[in-house]
């Protein structure tokens, strides 16, 4: 269920700069954007669009330049440090292109380090079932495909029960049949289990499967649509 009353992000005329020597590189450019509880949204653009760094700010792994990034009406410039550390463990669950699970843990292990390091008991066993792994708990991240790679790891940021799940490019280093499963497992994530879902992705396949998609263009939103029909991710083609 979308609820369009609550803002899990609103960003207002938000621009991270880079000083590279003399030239200035404007990442992001006054950008404003709401994401809303329930959403499944993409961010669509191409290389060097500053899709990296809009996950950045929204996950507190890095601060805007200008403008304010807030979650559920916090300033996220107004935490300290510290304070912003706390909101990336207890609040964010991040999948990135290569899984970085331990490589000496097992899939199980992987996910229960990930919920001690947030301070939290954490069912690993049930978000592993919940990705269609349990049978796989005991297995190392070697002996496990890419795609079960992938689903360890939306296991992991799930243990956490953050408020969003961030990814980038959580398909980039598979096939396409594993990228469909991987993409099934966020599907059912965000709308059976409700969690807010954020996909960021030059593939422009996977925004069909969104229910916001934001098209970011050199740094700047060119413009955001909403899809009132979804289609299933067996449907996403590429
Ligand atoms: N730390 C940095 N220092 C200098 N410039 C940077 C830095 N990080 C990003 N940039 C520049 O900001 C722009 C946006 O980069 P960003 O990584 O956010 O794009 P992206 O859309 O994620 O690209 P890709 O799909 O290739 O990962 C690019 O021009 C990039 O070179």
């Amino acid at each position: 269920m979308i609820d369009t009353n609550t803002r899990v992000y609103h960003l207002e005329n938000v621009s991270r700069l880079y000083e590279m020597g003399e030239v200035e590189v404007r990442a992001l450019d006054r950008v404003d954007l709401d994401v809303f509880k329930g959403e499944f949204t993409v961010v669509l653009g191409p290389s060097g669009s500053g899709k990296s760094t809009l996950l950045n700010l929204l996950g507190g792994l890095d601060r805007p330049t200008h403008g304010r990034v807030l979650f559920y009406d916090q300033d996220l410039n107004e935490l300290s440090d510290n304070e912003l550390a706390k909101f990336r463990r207890d609040k964010v669950g991040f999948v990135f292109q290569f899984f970085n699970l331990v490589p000496t843990l097992t899939a199980l292990e992987n996910v229960e380090l990930a919920a001690a390091i947030a301070g939290l008991k954490g069912d690993a066993k049930k978000y592993l079932d919940l990705v269609g792994l349990g049978p796989r708990a005991d297995s190392f991240p070697s002996r496990l495909s890419g795609g079960e790679q992938q689903r360890v790891a939306i296991a992991r940021a799930l243990v956490k029960e953050p408020e969003i799940i961030l990814c980038d490019e959580p398909t980039g280093a598979l096939d396409y049949e594993t990228g469909i499963v991987v993409l099934r497992v966020l599907a059912d994530i965000n709308r059976q289990v409700g969690h807010n879902v954020m996909v960021i992705t030059h593939n422009a396949a996977i925004a069909a499967m969104a229910d916001r998609v934001v098209f970011l263009r050199s740094g700047r939103i060119d413009r955001v649509e909403v899809n009132s029909s979804p289609v299933e991710p067996e449907e996403v083609k590429w």
